[in-house]
């Protein structure tokens, strides 16, 4: 049903991994990346949209610095990605000309995808280059993002794209076929075919990067990306980009991660994977109650502290009195407006004040089951 889904997706994000285009000796492998810009260039032909995320900067960048192993501080890294980024882009903008396609450049940091208007956006950027016909390729920005804010590999980067492009399906390209029960360099393993829950791979072992020093989530970064675009109702095949034609054509390759629950607004999906909270509200036991079981907004009665110094529509954590981050969610004054109103019921409050401290429809609970 899903891999139908896959199939049928009109917009696609794909996104391909270092191990699958470059390796320490040789740099970029173009015969590869071409190969993948002809799979890419047939959707399109077919009226389909992609949007392609591609890491491979770093891999790219070292053989033109006769920088042989891989590199230890980010400073080198990012030199090297400066380096690679530009020969990248050159050698897709090339092999997809060939196909009559311009591509565009669009690099992103975590950051800018914490801020929302960023994040807009980069959604309309997206959104106009694949309407002028265009291909996107994202990348981060590895250029300017410090040790604290990287995504580090691209495979997160990769979901939230999905989301933000509003992608009918995601397919993440390593250099490894499927999802295995085990990792695979360490015995014999079992490809696994559909990942529906998080408790499907509980007992799975999800090993590291691949060894040709290139890639770096490994297997569990990708896990991750899907869950968060599965649940995003986006639905996602991990496969190997030699798979890659075969498994968006809906084929039973590959490790699918069906779509599951709506699609969420935006702001809510923002807040949830995006957002970086700048402060903590506590809430009492019946706050706590109000907001998780009965889904409703949260009120200055409810609040017994405030921790940091966020001001009015910053994301904050709406914390429990056991410690427990209940949700995030927009709040609606600043940090210093707060000890003034704590605890009072809202008839008590003047009128400037009545408003909740964080709306329903700016929260997102936080799951307490770990993976759910
Ligand atoms: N359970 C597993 N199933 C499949 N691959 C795994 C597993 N555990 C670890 N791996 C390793 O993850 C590697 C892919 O991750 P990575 O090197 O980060 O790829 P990329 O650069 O494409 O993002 C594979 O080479 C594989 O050896
Ligand atoms: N932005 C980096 C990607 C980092 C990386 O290695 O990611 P990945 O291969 O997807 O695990 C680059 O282009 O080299």
């Amino acid at each position: 049903m899903s891999r139908a889904a896959v199939a049928g997706a009109h917009r696609v994000v794909v996104k391909v991994g270092s191990s699958s285009l470059t390796s320490l000796q040789d740099g970029l492998d173009t015969a590869r990346l071409r190969a993948l810009v002809d799979v890419l260039a047939g959707l399109r032909a077919a009226g389909r949209e992609v949007v392609l995320v591609s890491s491979g900067a770093i891999g790219t960048g070292l053989a033109p610095l006769g920088i042989t192993g891989r590199p230890r501080d980010l400073a080198t890294a990012q030199a090297a990605a400066s380096v690679g980024q530009l020969r990248l882009m050159a050698a897709y903008a090339e092999a997809f000309a060939e196909h009559g396609a311009a591509v565009g450049q669009v690099l992103l940091t975590a950051d800018d995808l914490t801020r929302r208007g960023h994040y807009r956006n980069a959604r309309q950027t997206v959104d106009r280059l694949l309407a002028l016909g265009v291909v996107p390729v994202v990348n981060e920005n590895d250029t300017v993002a410090t040790e604290e804010i990287r995504f580090g590999d691209n495979d997160r980067l990769a979901a939230l794209v999905a989301h933000l492009a509003v992608a009918d399906a995601l397919v993440l390209l390593s250099d490894i076929d499927a999802v295995y029960d085990g990792d695979p360099r360490e015995g014999a393993a079992s490809r696994i075919d559909t990942v529906a829950d998080p408790a499907d791979l509980a007992s799975v072992v999800l090993g590291s990067a691949s060894r040709n020093g290139v890639g770096t989530g490994g297997m569990a970064t990708k896990v991750e990306a899907a869950f968060i675009a599965a649940r995003a109702g986006v639905p996602v095949v991990v496969t190997s980009t030699a798979q890659a034609a075969a498994a968006l054509a809906g084929e039973p390759v590959g490790t699918l991660f069906p779509a599951h629950g709506r699609r969420p607004s935006a702001r809510q999906f923002w807040l949830r994977y995006a957002s970086r909270p700048r402060g903590q509200v506590l809430l009492d036991a019946g706050a706590v109650a109000a907001v998780r079981e009965r889904g409703a907004s949260l009120l200055a009665a409810g609040i017994t502290g405030v921790v940091g110094e966020f001001l009015a529509d910053d994301p904050v954590e709406l914390v429990g009195p056991d410690g427990v981050v209940v949700a995030r969610g927009l709040v609606s004054y600043d940090a210093r407006e707060l000890p003034a109103l704590l605890g009072r019921k809202t008839g008590e409050l003047d009128p400037e004040h009545r408003r909740e401290v964080v709306h329903r429809d700016e929260m997102v609970l936080v799951r307490t089951r770990a993976g759910a």
